[in-house]
């Protein structure tokens, strides 16, 4: 898995070959401690070239054996050999070089890149730390700041900006590996005492102490309960400390603490999610590997409002033409600007140059004509959307696909209103539309594969992680939603405060609890819902709506004027309308007594496990009932979701992979513990799906696919 030829005359090329990625198997480990030796003890041999084959230099470690037993030669002493090898060792970095593909060049004496080429230590992304010497060769290379900024973020530079950094050498547009062979020749018989950064001294800042204790400080804050930043920073702390062996001592301690953990499994298990969800199916046998996508050029947004803004600068930041439809006057003066300052921000942040001549304005519907594919982003409004699907589906060209950005309505219906009910899918963004990671892609009993495709293709192309699911009322995202948020209102009811059941959250992970997300996306926008769905009886207080439990609560402060950080009240109370800092508010207090004194409800301590559960495995529920129905194809769908769409804490793996961790049957005794106690609330009572997995062993998520395929008795 690793090749050795002499090229130039005296240039060893060591070759990694484990495609797609040349990841760091056992066998390319033995691969590589096989070649260098013959290189290193071979007279004819002046100088090495390590490259990868097809275009990628490294990967990183084999994450897929990270899961099972660890054999074959482990990275440190290979690296160090390397590091030590009388003759120069030059890697040839094209595509990517990644945790241990980049921990593999920082061995190396000379670091050439290809410009584009992606350089990182993404380990903490999965729960880990760079433990083949990466956190003590980096910050001795670069200094301690920038260090700690790649490995506690994970984030990928480009070629040219790690030569800025001074992490490579050269960095070139030809071809990579002959400019390195080049380079080996040139180097021969030179001194590499300064090349080993083992041996460097680590730059620091002045104060060490006092600076690593801020930086303690706020990754811990933006960490949200994950170790591995954590530990990342304890790592660096010993390169900046320790000399460079007993740092790695410590190095290897602290990824013995991470390797294990159920934080690792879990982030290991996002980015294969993250992957799995890409390759959809659908019920109706439609699949991404027999799916060819349309091409698509030009692209037709309409409405620009909240959400129309965000996805036109999504969509001309990936490049595409946009013809934006707006016609209300004083809102296409207001989007043309917003768009054109999101625009700059985010071409500004990305280093990228403005696009913005892309983008078409008009007032005019006929302006859409001629583009592929559009996308609806109108007043959550049935009426209006099915009169627009219409129009669009007599003016666009035959082909083009119609899809709407709609977060609840019913995609089969407005298929029904076009003449190629086979052209329309959902494509539901989240807010801001071109920051969200997360596109659902939800397609009817009648879209046709390449429409599903292509927009899953779309999506890809704005960098989004988009997510095949079916129709039905809040599709996968927002469905799960609601009886998360209606727990945490009935557990309000039930004594606990705002406070209370966001603490909760929070410290599980979210970044923000139910009623302060609630307060931020506005408290009308739920209240909306909820009239059109005929729940709203205005100045009511009766806890029983449509045959189930209900509560009025968001009502009740709607009805007051109370909708959130905008009115500056409402779960709440902010300094003043647009503020932040949410305070809690003793109006809210006396009104919620008065409130369950009225209801004739005793008042009870709610301890945060109880609010944990009640809203967790509320959703959770729903989740198993989306599998059951097929509306998403597997667990790794809903996951992906909740951890891109809803900020479901990534270390956690998404709600149906922290229920396998929590176990199966415990969430199905607590769920029937709960409807014994609330037997009016609909959503507690335990799925059969999840009933049925508990009965087949609670087998292990990667199986749970297998169990809702098999036929089984409805009894
Ligand atoms: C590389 C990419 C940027 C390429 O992206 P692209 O879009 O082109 O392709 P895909 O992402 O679709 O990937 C294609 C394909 O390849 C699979 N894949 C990608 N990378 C890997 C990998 N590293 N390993 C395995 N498989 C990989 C991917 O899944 C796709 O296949 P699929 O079938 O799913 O379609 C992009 O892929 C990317 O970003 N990759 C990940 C890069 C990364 O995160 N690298 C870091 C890996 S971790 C690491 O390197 C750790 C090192 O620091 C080494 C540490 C040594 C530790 C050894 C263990 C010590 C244990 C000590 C504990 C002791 C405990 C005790 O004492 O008990
Ligand atoms: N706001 C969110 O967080 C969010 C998230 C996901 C999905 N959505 C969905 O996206 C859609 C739009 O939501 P929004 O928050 O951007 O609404 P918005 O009220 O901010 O904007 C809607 C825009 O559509 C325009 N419009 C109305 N009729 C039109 C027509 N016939 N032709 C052209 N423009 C017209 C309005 O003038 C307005 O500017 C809704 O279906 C909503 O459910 C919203």
């Amino acid at each position: 898995m690793a090749a050795l030829t002499r090229v130039s005359g005296s240039v060893g090329l060591i070759s990694l070959l484990n495609p797609p990625v040349n990841a760091l198997s056992a066998a390319v480990r033995q691969g590589i401690v096989d070649t260098v030796r013959r290189a290193v003890s071979d007279p004819q041999v002046k100088s090495v070239v390590i490259c990868g084959q097809n275009g990628v230099f490294c990967g990183g470690a084999d994450i897929k054996e990270f899961g099972g037993h660890m054999s074959g030669p482990p990275l440190v002493p290979i690296f160090n050999t390397i590091e030590a090898a009388d003759k120069p060792v030059v890697a040839a970095i094209e595509g990517s070089a990644l945790g241990g593909g980049l921990e593999l060049a920082l061995a190396c004496h000379y670091r050439i890149t290809q410009s584009k080429a992606r350089l990182g230590l993404p380990e903490v992304s999965l729960g880990l730390l760079p433990a083949a010497g990466g956190t003590q060769r980096l910050p001795r290379l670069i200094g301690v700041p920038a260090a700690l900024d790649l490995i506690t973020t994970g984030r990928h530079l480009t070629g040219a900006e790690a030569l800025k950094l001074g992490i490579v050498d050269q960095v070139t547009d030809q071809n990579t590996v002959e400019a390195a062979v080049k380079f080996a020749l040139s180097i021969v018989g030179q001194s590499l005492e300064s090349r080993r950064i083992s041996t460097l001294p680590c730059p620091c800042p002045a104060d060490i102490d006092a600076f690593f204790e801020g930086v303690m400080q706020r990754v811990k804050k933006s960490a949200h309960g994950a170790i591995a930043p954590v530990a990342c920073v304890q790592a660096v702390q010993a390169a900046a400390t320790l000399p460079f062996t007993q740092g790695m001592q410590r190095e290897q301690e602290l990824m013995a603490t991470l390797f294990g953990s159920g934080q690792a499994r879990a982030l290991q298990y996002c980015f294969f999610s993250q992957r799995v969800v890409s390759k959809w199916s659908s019920p109706s046998g439609s699949r991404w590997d027999t799916s060819k996508p349309k091409p698509v050029t030009k692209v037709g947004v309409i409405g620009l409002g909240t959400m129309g803004r965000g996805i036109t600068v999504a969509l001309a930041l990936a490049g595409l033409s946009v013809v934006a439809v707006e016609t209300q006057q004083q809102q296409m003066m207001a989007a043309q600007h917003a768009v054109s300052g999101m625009l700059e921000r985010t071409a500004r942040r990305r280093g990228v140059s403005l696009v913005g001549d892309q983008i078409r304005y008009s007032v005019e519907l006929e302006a859409v004509a001629d583009v592929e594919l559009v996308i609806e982003a109108v007043f959550e409004d049935m009426a209006l959307k099915e009169k627009l699907f219409k129009q669009l589906s007599t003016l666009c060209k035959a082909d083009t696909l119609l899809c709407s950005n709609t977060s609840s309505l019913d995609i089969d219906h407005l298929a029904s209103q076009t003449h190629s009910p086979q052209l329309v899918v959902g494509m539901h963004f989240f807010a801001p539309a071109h920051v969200m990671k997360l596109l659902e892609v939800v397609y009817g009993p009648r879209s046709a594969p390449q429409a599903v495709a292509t927009a899953m293709e779309l999506g890809k192309r704005m960098g989004k992680v988009s997510v095949a699911v079916g129709n039905c009322s809040g599709f996968v995202g927002n469905r799960m939603l609601m009886p998360y948020v209606e727990e945490a209102s009935f557990l309000v009811e039930e004594g606990a405060s705002p406070e209370i059941v966001d603490r909760a959250l929070e410290e599980f992970g979210f970044p923000m609890g139910v009623f302060r997300m609630s307060d931020l996306s506005g408290l009308d926008v739920g209240w909306k819902v909820r009239k059109a769905r005929g729940l709203v009886e205005p100045g009511q207080m009766s806890r029983v709506r449509q045959g189930r439990r209900y509560s009025p609560l968001g009502d009740l402060l709607c009805e007051q004027g109370r909708f959130g950080q905008k009115t500056g009240r409402g779960w709440y109370l902010y300094d003043s309308a647009g503020s932040r800092e949410a305070q809690p508010d003793p109006w809210l207090q006396s009104f919620l007594e008065e409130y369950r004194a009225r209801q004739g409800l005793v008042s009870r301590r709610i301890d945060s496990q109880e609010v944990l559960e009640r809203c967790l495995y509320a959703l959770i529920n729903e989740g198993f009932n989306i599998l059951q129905e097929g509306i998403a194809a597997g667990p790794e769908d809903i996951d992906m979701i909740y951890v891109f769409g809803y900020g479901f804490p990534r270390h956690r793996g998404g709600p149906m992979f922290y229920a396998s961790q929590v176990g199966l049957a415990q969430v199905l005794q607590r769920l029937e513990h709960y409807q014994q106690l609330h037997p009016d609330i609909p959503h507690l009572r335990p799925s059969s799906l999840l009933r049925r997995l508990v009965s087949s062993g609670s087998p292990r998520i990667q199986r749970w696919r297998e169990i809702i395929r098999m036929p089984h008795s409805s009894l």
